[in-house]
């Protein structure tokens, strides 16, 4: 098979930890993953885990409007996430939670659920040891160069146009749960409102993380982009694969 240098293996050091935060369909899940696959490092999906959260919430009675319901219960699932970036896996008390956590009920009440302090602090201290358990990481999320990791080699935050976000969202729906672009386009500025808003950690880009717009970029050119600034990051520390 002819393999381009583009797709052939790239080599960064064992232990970089890349944080890749943004607002919903930037990007940060498609490009953690092939990021993580070229340079041979773990991924970690942190929105996956507050889905997770969610969908144990909603299938157990939880009242997810209710604050202190939420709080209470935050301890009980037992979520356990995988890091190979080929077959990203999360369990909820052992039962397969991937198909579950995507569906529009856990994505309408995922940020209200995740507003709760007693569930961030859960989650984040799962994080954190996920992250340091092994060798190099790329974790995506919201408040991973702000909060979870801010030690974190590499930050990057990435934007795009909420008419790029809305339509490669429901570019993804077409045919399972297919909405318009217009209520597509609204849902996420609902839940940007409420990630950026709350009073814990919210999505917010930390003052060195490097900005990348992905509106005009394609999958490829963001992921070349992050690519190189590992590369750069690890020559500039003297570090080797
Ligand atoms: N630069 C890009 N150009 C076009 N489509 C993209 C780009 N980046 C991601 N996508 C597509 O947009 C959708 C949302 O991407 P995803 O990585 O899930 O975003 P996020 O994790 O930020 O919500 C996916 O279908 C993905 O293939
Ligand atoms: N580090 C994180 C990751 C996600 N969240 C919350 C806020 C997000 O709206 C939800 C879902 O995140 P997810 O990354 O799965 O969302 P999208 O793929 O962008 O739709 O989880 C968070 O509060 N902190």
């Amino acid at each position: 098979m002819f393999v381009t240098v583009e797709t052939a293996a790239r080599t960064a050091p064992a232990a970089v930890i890349v944080a890749i935060d943004g607002p919903s369909g930037t990007g940060k899940s498609s490009t953690s993953k092939a990021v993580a696959a070229k340079l041979g490092l773990r991924y970690l999906d942190t929105g996956a885990q507050y889905r997770a959260i969610t969908w144990w919430m909603l299938s157990n009675g939880v009242d997810v409007n209710d604050p202190a319901a939420v709080a209470t219960a935050a301890a009980k699932p037992t979520i356990v996430s995988g890091t190979d970036p080929g077959s990203p896996a999360i369990t909820v008390d052992g039962a397969d939670a991937a198909g579950p956590i995507r569906t529009r009920e856990v994505t309408a009440a995922v940020s209200a659920v995740s507003a709760v302090p007693e569930v961030r602090a859960r989650l984040t201290e799962l994080q954190r040891q996920i992250a340091r358990a092994g060798r190099g990481i790329v974790v995506e999320g919201r408040d991973i160069g702000t909060t979870v990791l801010p030690d974190a080699d590499l930050k990057i935050f990435l934007t795009a146009s909420p008419e790029a976000r809305a339509a490669r969202r429901s570019g993804e729906l077409k045919g399972k749960e297919a909405t318009g672009l217009a209520a597509t386009r609204e849902a996420l500025i609902k839940r940007d409102a409420a990630d950026s808003g709350r009073k814990v950690s919210p999505l917010a880009k930390a003052d060195d993380a490097h900005e990348v717009d992905t509106t005009e970029l394609t999958l490829e050119q963001v992921v070349e982009c992050v690519v190189t600034l590992v590369e750069t990051t690890a020559d500039r520390a003297g570090q080797s694969a």
